[in-house]
């Protein structure tokens, strides 16, 4: 699987690095190509660095004005002219989306990817990987959401929360072979 991966570029401490690694392992291991932002800065780094290591493909999808912060070492780089393109080559290219803790530039590719769902123009899988029950907060608001009617298709249809790394892959590995 080409496997998208939202995820912090801030240096975070060990509650959310080793999960994150572990999971880039299973990326890796499992033959899956990792797909992010492209950037060598915080947990994105984290995570490439352990596809790397375990065998797995890199392909980053970075923007012109972060370009001196990709990794030249990706198997493929490319260059978006802004952040409106970037999602939509990022989206265009992958099979799965998997989010990790992040801070705004997370949450705004988790929630366009939804609302693009929720309108039906994709059907690609996609999990929060709630490491360290860090997404309990966005999964109870969206709770409130479909509960209270502000959802027109079910959140169930929109979005799995994986409690870990193998977790996610098993339901992605279900979803994209069915
Ligand atoms: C430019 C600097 C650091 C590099 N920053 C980023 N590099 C690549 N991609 C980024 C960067 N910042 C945001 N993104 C995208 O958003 C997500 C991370 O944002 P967050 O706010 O840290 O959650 C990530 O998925 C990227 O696609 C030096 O200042």
């Amino acid at each position: 699987m080409q496997i998208c991966v939202f995820l912090s570029a801030a240096d975070l401490d060990d509650r959310y690095t080793a999960p994150a690694r572990e999971f880039a392992k299973l990326i890796g291991a499992g033959g899956h190509t990792l797909v992010w932002g492209g950037s060598e800065t915080g947990l994105m780094k984290v995570v490439a660095d352990g596809v790397r290591a375990s065998g797995g493909r890199l392909v980053g999808v970075s923007v012109e004005f972060m370009r001196s912060v990709a990794r030249a070492d990706a198997d493929e780089l490319v260059i978006a002219p802004d952040l409106a393109t970037r999602k939509a080559l990022l989206l265009a290219r992958v099979d799965a989306i998997v989010v990790l803790p992040g801070g705004l530039g997370t949450l705004d590719e988790v929630t366009e990817i939804l609302e693009l769902r929720k309108h039906g123009l994709h059907a690609k899988p996609v999990v929060l990987l709630n490491i360290a029950g860090f997404y309990d907060g966005l999964s109870l608001q969206l709770r409130r959401m479909d509960g209270e009617g502000f959802l027109p298709v079910p959140l169930d249809d929109l979005l799995f929360v994986a409690p870990d790394g193998a977790a996610a892959l098993a339901y992605l590995e279900g979803q994209c072979s069915s």
